[in-house]
């Protein structure tokens, strides 16, 4: 098993009632190398999930298992090398400003580096040609020495993801990773997210924000809404009318990529063509 959650619930310490748990009871597994999209309407408890799966959060209630290891049983220096396993994209990367591409790509691998290797990559960055790949596989490779704070939302995102692929973590998670990039580029960077888990095994978490990119390039969709899972299908059985159930408080429309006035139609009739993944 990649990661097994089983009856969990988060509920903040901000003092929130518990009927308003962010995660409300939650049991989720996946194997080793699948790949899964989390959607559902703002609010719903996605970036939560991702945080227990990121050991960000402990559960207030509930088991969690990542990576074969309870991840709050073990040791500071356990929790440390489980946590170097584990890799996650955010959609704003926390990337200090004046960080230069190269750096912020090559502290994916902090985890798995001694503290001296990690101070001396500071100084002179020691894998430059892996953190060239990994920007290369995005189209990034020509901002490699540009500093953090020079690059757009969406190429700041992408330097995200190359970290993200140069970790070459056992369970890979993203939370809205392609938020700020235009249709075909976010489709293309999930294509390379999906072939990189695919060819290592690896599980791919991503929460996303369109629900076309959802069910165009993942198997598996989980719907999260109120804290709870509302369906977990493979892409091809997730319905209409459950997408619109899910989003029901959202006004009806379903969030999407592709052109917004085409926003009844969620599903072409015939099978999605997966140009991307
Ligand atoms: N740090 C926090 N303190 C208190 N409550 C929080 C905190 N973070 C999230 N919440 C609450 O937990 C619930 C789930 O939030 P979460 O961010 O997981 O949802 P989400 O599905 O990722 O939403 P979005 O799509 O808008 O990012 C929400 O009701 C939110 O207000």
């Amino acid at each position: 098993m990649s990661f097994a959650l089983h009856r969990v619930s988060v509920h903040y310490p901000a003092g929130r009632a518990a009927t308003a748990a962010a995660l409300d009871d939650v049991t989720l597994t996946a194997a080793p190398g699948e790949r899964i999209a989390l959607i559902g309407p703002s609010g719903a408890g996605k970036t939560t999930l991702l945080s227990v799966l990121g050991t960000v959060l402990a559960p207030t209630v509930g088991s969690v298992e990542l990576l074969g290891a309870a991840p709050w049983r073990l040791s500071a220096r356990g929790l440390k090398q489980l946590r170097g396993r584990i890799g996650t994209a955010y959609q704003a990367p926390p990337i200090p400003p004046r960080q230069r591409a190269v750096t912020a790509v090559l502290a994916g691998r902090l985890g798995q580096w001694s503290a001296l290797q990690a101070l001396a990559s500071l100084i002179y960055p020691r894998d430059i040609p892996g953190a060239r790949a990994a920007l290369a596989r995005l189209n990034l490779d020509e901002r490699l020495f540009d500093r953090c704070d020079r690059l757009s939302g969406g190429q700041l995102q992408r330097v995200g993801i190359a970290r993200l692929l140069y970790q070459e973590a056992g369970l890979m998670l993203a939370d809205e990773p392609v938020s700020a990039l235009d249709p075909a580029l976010a489709r293309t960077t999930l294509e390379v997210l999906n072939a990189d888990a695919q060819a290592r095994g690896a599980t791919l978490v991503v929460s996303l924000h369109a629900v076309d990119l959802a069910l165009e390039c993942f198997p598996r969709v989980v719907g999260v809404r109120a804290g709870r899972i509302a369906f977990d299908l493979p892409a091809a059985d997730v319905s209409d009318d459950l997408l619109h159930a899910l989003y029901a408080q959202e006004g009806g429309g379903l969030p999407r990529f592709a052109d917004e006035a085409d926003q009844v139609a969620l599903r072409p009739a015939a099978p999605v063509v997966i140009g991307c993944c």
